[in-house]
């Protein structure tokens, strides 16, 4: 059974139809990629995901069970998870303490559990030697770094990253990259949305194209990518 799948989701916003008609599903511990032209609806796909909004048609389930009119905290709890459902980064706590907020606010673990399950997250994530530092004095690669930090936190079965490689260097791209790897093998389902396309395709498994709220195409990231429309629609925006 998928862990998630979306049954002809569709959202509008007054007259403007946002979403419309998405399905698919995601196997556990599988990584799918999102791309598409801005205001194609990637975020919004997210939220409905999520739970920040609620869908005007079709139906969303978390390992079959129908969590459409379910709230986020519902589906943080079952598994989802995403760094902005939590408070932003406190830039005066600590790495370490940022982390410890979000794994207490996402309920996760228990509060003498709380010291270590962080700990292990921020090795996880090559922040361990930065765990004291304000989370306000991190580079641009660190504070990318906390951002999945924050987004393991509540123990999710399928992280939910938003353009997180934007704005990195190659260099600092090909590192997060790699700990993003790391965390996709150790089982963990990845939807990610991202217009740097060469670290996208080289995590994941599938690749979905939308286009003005439509699933254009889903599929292996290099029959995708080899569509002639899809090409079209992508001319002048690949990073
Ligand atoms: N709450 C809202 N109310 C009205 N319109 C909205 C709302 N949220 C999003 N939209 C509109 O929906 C469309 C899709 O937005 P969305 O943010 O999902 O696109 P996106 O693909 O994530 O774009 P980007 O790559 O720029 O982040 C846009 O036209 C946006 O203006």
């Amino acid at each position: 059974m998928p862990i998630l799948s979306l049954q002809d989701v569709s959202k509008s916003f007054g007259a403007l139809k946002v979403t419309d008609g998405v399905s698919f599903d995601l196997e556990a511990g599988q990584a799918l990629g999102i791309i598409g032209p801005n205001g194609a609806g990637k975020s919004t796909l997210f939220n409905l995901i999520t739970g920040n909004i609620a869908p005007s048609a079709g139906r969303v389930f978390l390992d079959g069970r129908d969590v459409t009119r379910a709230p986020p905290m519902e589906r943080v709890r079952a598994g989802v998870g995403r760094s902005f459902q939590i408070p932003q980064p406190f830039g005066n706590l600590s790495v370490y303490e940022n982390l410890l907020v979000a794994a207490r606010f996402g309920g996760a673990v228990s509060g003498a559990e709380a010291p270590g399950f962080c700990m292990d997250i921020l090795t996880r994530t090559g922040l361990a030697a930065v765990a004291e530092k304000p989370s306000g004095a991190l580079s641009l690669l660190q504070r990318k770094r906390l951002e999945l930090a924050r987004a393991m936190a509540t123990r999710p079965r399928v992280i939910l990253l938003d353009e997180i490689a934007g704005g990195l260097t190659d260099a600092e791209c090909s590192q997060l990259v790699i700990t993003i790897k790391a965390i996709h093998a150790e089982g963990t389902a990845i939807i990610w949305i991202e217009h740097v396309l060469h670290a996208l395709t080289s995590v994941v498994e599938r690749l979905m194209v939308l286009n003005f709220g439509r699933m254009l195409m889903i599929g292996a990231p290099d029959e995708v990518m080899a569509s002639a429309e899809v090409r079209e629609i992508y001319l002048g925006i690949e990073a």
